[in-house]
């Protein structure tokens, strides 16, 4: 099973609509992969605040309608990364969506965990409230995005309804580069599942972008690392090793649900 990460550069002075065009054509060029992933809000960049009111867009949108026409023409499952979602009732939130190769819409999530303390995302935009599992053929997609790779019962709570891939799309600064590989690396060894994790490349609104997407297997072993620019990693799994790894170290069977709230001692 063939996954691409397409970690797309969002530089500020590319048009939304030509990065859109360009996204779509490298989804288009993956044509003979099983899964292809986008990174967080690679139309407007996930800093770009100023920009998130003028370039939200409903379920309906340009985004959906661009990436749902590449995803049939590859023929491929594609997790097109999160747009700036503007809901019915007005609210913004940055929302996943999934396509099956037909290009039905098969998954929507939004984030979460909301970044940015009291400003940015955290002020900006609703948090989501449901965990997210799309079925493929021969896998389970668990889905998270960016500041939510930070939550590790989220990603429990993923692999408790099923999921052995979890997919997580960012926007990650390169300041804290090292907590991304990190964490993507102890979410996949806690959870015996593959880990995918597509940052974008380039900088906006003064950010770098850290780049850097990675793909983890199930005992935690790095299988391919992108650099800091405009990259595609494309990486083949074995949709058996996540079910192999949990049979053979059965660690997640030895969970302790349930125990009694802590004692607290002295005074
Ligand atoms: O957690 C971090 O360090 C980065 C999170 C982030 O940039 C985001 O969620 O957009």
């Amino acid at each position: 099973m063939r996954a691409s990460l397409i970690q797309i550069a969002v530089d500020r002075d590319e048009p939304v609509d030509s990065r859109r065009r360009r996204a779509a054509a490298l989804v288009r060029e993956q044509r003979g992969s099983a899964l292809v992933v986008l990174p967080e809000l690679w139309t407007v960049g996930a800093f770009a605040y100023d920009s998130f009111e003028a370039e939200a867009e409903t379920l309906d949108g340009p985004t959906r309608r661009a990436m749902a026409e590449a995803a049939a023409d590859a023929g491929v499952w594609l997790h097109a990364g999160s747009v700036v979602e503007r809901a019915a009732d007005g609210r913004l939130f940055n929302t996943s969506l999934v396509f099956s190769p037909e290009g039905r819409l098969a998954g929507v999530y939004r984030k979460i965990h909301r970044f940015g303390f009291d400003k940015g995302e955290a002020v900006m935009m609703a948090a989501g409230e449901e965990l997210v599992t799309v079925r493929l053929p021969d896998a389970t997609l668990g889905l998270g995005t960016c500041y939510d790779l930070r939550f590790p019962e989220l990603f429990r709570g993923l692999v408790d309804a099923g999921a052995d891939l979890l997919v997580v799309p960012a926007g990650w600064p390169e300041r804290r580069r090292a907590h991304w590989t990190l964490l993507a690396r102890a979410r996949a060894v806690e959870n015996q599942a593959y880990v995918l994790a597509c940052s974008t490349a380039g900088t906006h609104a003064g950010v770098e972008q850290a780049g850097h997407s990675t793909v983890v297997d199930p005992w935690g072993e790095v299988l391919a690392e992108a650099g800091a620019g405009e990259e595609i990693l494309a990486v083949d799994l074995d949709p058996k090793r996540p079910a192999e790894s949990r049979e053979q170290f059965p660690a997640l069977k030895d969970r302790r649900l349930g125990l009694a709230p802590p004692v607290v001692r002295g005074s």
